[in-house]
């Protein structure tokens, strides 16, 4: 499902929106914006909402508090087109930086992320009179997680055996954490700190990888139904198990059981079979399980490396689908002998997006996870973090209802 203006969308043109990133990589385009319903009222003031800033050198007075949702919309990068005309409908290009300085045609400026921030800057100049205000992919995926894991409640969880359970974060013992973005490729980063990472490792088999051969092997038309395909199939078909090779048998000594992959598409060799001899729900179950396995496999080495004993995995390839997920934490659980732990985000997509959001701290957001979580410490009366409440599917386009502090 693509982003189109409905009513809702329209109705929201009529708040205040402010502050629009993006984050434009090799497959998709995320977008990440602010729309507030009011300003801050008398009553935050005196519940302490503003107390830091009041109490800040300088004051709050260069501040004001708004209240209202975080969007999250996302386009295909080939279809760049729609994003631009997305953003002009509902006028999000205006709602950048103000370079004050600057010639008239070069005042909005807009943070964005991801490779396309280089490739399409001259587009969004021709098309929309906006500068994007480069920021580095690496930082902006870091300061999106740290970000959701510190402020949004309900954001990280498990995934095994069908069962989800949310992981409650504890602050003081975040870091350090194995980032895993499963994007069109894969990035691998050892987060210690805000700000503080690196990134150890990557792979070119990811999300582009998984997409890429589904769609030449099943000729789906799109990443859902190629999904969808895979949720009804049995990879057995075409996966050489071990019991193929060992007559049934498991091979104990060094671990394997008869129903473990011994090589993926490793049956197609010996079937005699063309691929239209094979159900395309098979294929499609056999390179989910394939891609993912290969890059728990991977992310589990690397936290090895590191002795991290967490590992987040984030990037639209997740896309909360169950039989990833649980491919993932299987294989992770398996290769750590239950020592390292796989764990995901609700709004996995948008970190990158997230994190050029962050950015504007600078210049003028400022503590926005501390608005966010002091927000909710004012209603439910604990220092936890706020209760997201996305009201639709983050998987496709969703908002986090929250708070931001802005300079005026
Ligand atoms: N609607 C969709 N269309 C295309 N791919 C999708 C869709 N939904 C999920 N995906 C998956 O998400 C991947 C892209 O994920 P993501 O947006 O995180 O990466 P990206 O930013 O485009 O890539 P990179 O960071 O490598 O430049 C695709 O390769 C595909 O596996
Ligand atoms: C090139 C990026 C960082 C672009 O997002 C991503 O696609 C990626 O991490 N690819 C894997 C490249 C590698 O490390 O082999």
């Amino acid at each position: 499902m693509e982003a189109k203006l409905g009513e809702k969308e329209l109705k929201e043109c009529e708040n205040e929106v402010s502050h629009l990133a993006l984050d434009i990589g090799g497959t998709l385009i995320k977008i990440v914006y602010f729309s507030s319903n009011s300003s801050c009222s008398h009553d935050d003031q005196k519940n302490g909402l503003l107390k830091d800033r009041i109490d800040a050198p300088g004051g709050s007075l260069n501040y004001k508090v708004l209240t209202g949702r975080l969007h999250f919309v996302k386009f295909e990068t080939r279809k760049i087109n729609e994003c631009i005309k997305f953003i002009s409908s509902k006028h999000l290009h205006h709602y950048g930086d103000q370079d004050d300085g600057a010639p008239a045609s070069d005042k909005n400026i807009i943070k964005a992320t991801g490779g396309g921030a280089f490739k399409f800057a001259d587009l969004f100049k021709e098309k929309l009179g906006i500068i994007l205000d480069k920021v580095d992919e690496m930082s902006s995926l870091v300061a999106g997680a740290n970000f959701l894991l510190k402020a949004v409640h309900r954001e990280a969880f498990t995934y095994m055996d069908g069962q989800k359970e949310y992981v409650q974060i504890d602050h003081k013992d975040l870091y350090p954490y194995l980032l895993v973005n499963v994007g069109s490729g894969v990035s691998m980063i050892k987060v210690d700190g805000d700000n503080k990472f690196e990134r150890v490792s990557g792979t070119s088999v990811g999300g582009g990888t998984f997409w890429g051969l589904g769609k030449l092997l099943t000729k789906c038309k799109s990443f859902d139904e190629l999904l969808e395909l895979s949720r009804q199939g049995n990879n057995r078909v075409i996966d050489m198990l071990v019991g193929d090779i060992y007559g049934g048998m498991d091979y104990t000594k060094i671990g394997l059981t008869s129903t473990t992959i011994a090589s993926s598409f490793g049956k197609a060799v010996s079937d005699n079979k063309e691929l239209d001899n094979y159900r395309a729900e098979d294929v499609a179950r056999s390179l989910l399980r394939m891609i993912s396995n290969n890059i728990g496999q991977i992310a589990y080495l690397n936290a090895l490396r590191f002795g991290l004993k967490r590992i987040f995995f984030g990037g639209f390839f997740i896309r909360g689908h169950e039989y990833t997920m649980d491919t993932i934490s299987v294989g992770v659980h398996f290769w750590s002998k239950g020592e390292a732990k796989a764990l995901f985000l609700r709004h996995e997509g948008f970190l990158g997006a997230l994190g050029a959001f962050m950015s504007y701290e600078k210049n003028g957001f400022t503590d926005v996870t501390r608005e966010v979580t002091e927000q909710q410490s004012s209603k439910a009366k604990n220092s936890g973090p706020i209760d997201s409440s996305t009201r639709d599917d983050v998987k496709d386009n969703g908002c986090i209802e929250c708070r931001v502090q802005v300079r005026r």
